[in-house]
């Protein structure tokens, strides 16, 4: 089983899985993400940092989505395990939508002709949704250096783009209210995995 988490910057994401690691121990998923699982990871986040040209940069996270499921994904899935990716494709129909806005004729149909054919479409789809103010609060309160998407005219289309994927798949996608407690939203979540992994 295929799980992942997603949303915008500082909406939770990487405390949600801290606190899955533990919560769900006992089942032993493979805990993993988009970008840093493979070498090309580490390529994507030398390119955000360099504010490289769009379209390079949305290449360089395809690639990287590539390696992952060749080196990490396809295996564990094999063996039967459960996955959960901290970001995964929908992060690029979010993100590079916006950033490729200008680059490209349509850039959600060029996404989604680059990703057909080859890639796993997730069994559930947890998205975390803050109001944008709230997020750039939470990351302005953590971090000194922040990324170029990290400011609120892209986090608020990137946070639509997000809506707009869940309508259009609204059985996979499961929205969380990321402004309630983390650790209410850790029992729902977990409850969640752990009733579709019995049906
Ligand atoms: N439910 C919550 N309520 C209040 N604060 C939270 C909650 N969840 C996370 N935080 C805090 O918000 C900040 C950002 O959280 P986190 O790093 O988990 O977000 P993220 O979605 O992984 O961000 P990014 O995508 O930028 O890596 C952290 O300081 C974290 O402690
Ligand atoms: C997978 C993926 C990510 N991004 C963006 C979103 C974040 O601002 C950065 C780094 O990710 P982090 O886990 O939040 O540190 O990359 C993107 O634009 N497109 C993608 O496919």
């Amino acid at each position: 089983m295929l799980v992942t988490i997603e949303g915008i910057d500082g909406s939770g994401k990487s405390t949600l899985i801290k606190g899955l690691i533990e919560e769900l121990s006992d089942i032993s998923p493979v805990f993993t993400r988009e970008p840093g699982a493979t070498w090309i990871g580490a390529q994507v986040r030398r390119g955000i940092k360099e504010k490289i040209d769009p379209v390079a940069e949305a290449l360089l996270f395809v690639a990287d989505h590539a390696a992952h499921l060749d080196t990490v994904i396809r295996p564990a899935l094999k063996d039967k395990k459960i996955v959960i990716s901290d970001r995964y494709t929908d992060s690029r129909y979010a993100y590079q939508s916006e950033t490729l806005k200008g680059h490209l004729k349509d850039p959600k149909k060029w996404l989604s002709d680059i990703h057909n054919d080859w890639t796993i479409i997730p069994d559930i789809t947890f998205l975390l949704v803050l109001p944008v103010d709230e997020s750039l609060k939470r990351i302005q309160a953590e971090r000194t250096d922040s990324e170029h998407f990290e400011c609120k005219s892209v986090l608020e289309n990137v946070q639509k783009n997000y809506l707009e994927q869940s309508e259009k798949d609204p059985v996979r996608f499961v929205i969380i209210d990321a402004s309630k407690d983390k650790d209410e939203i850790l029992k729902f979540v977990s409850e969640i995995i752990r009733q579709k992994l019995s049906n």
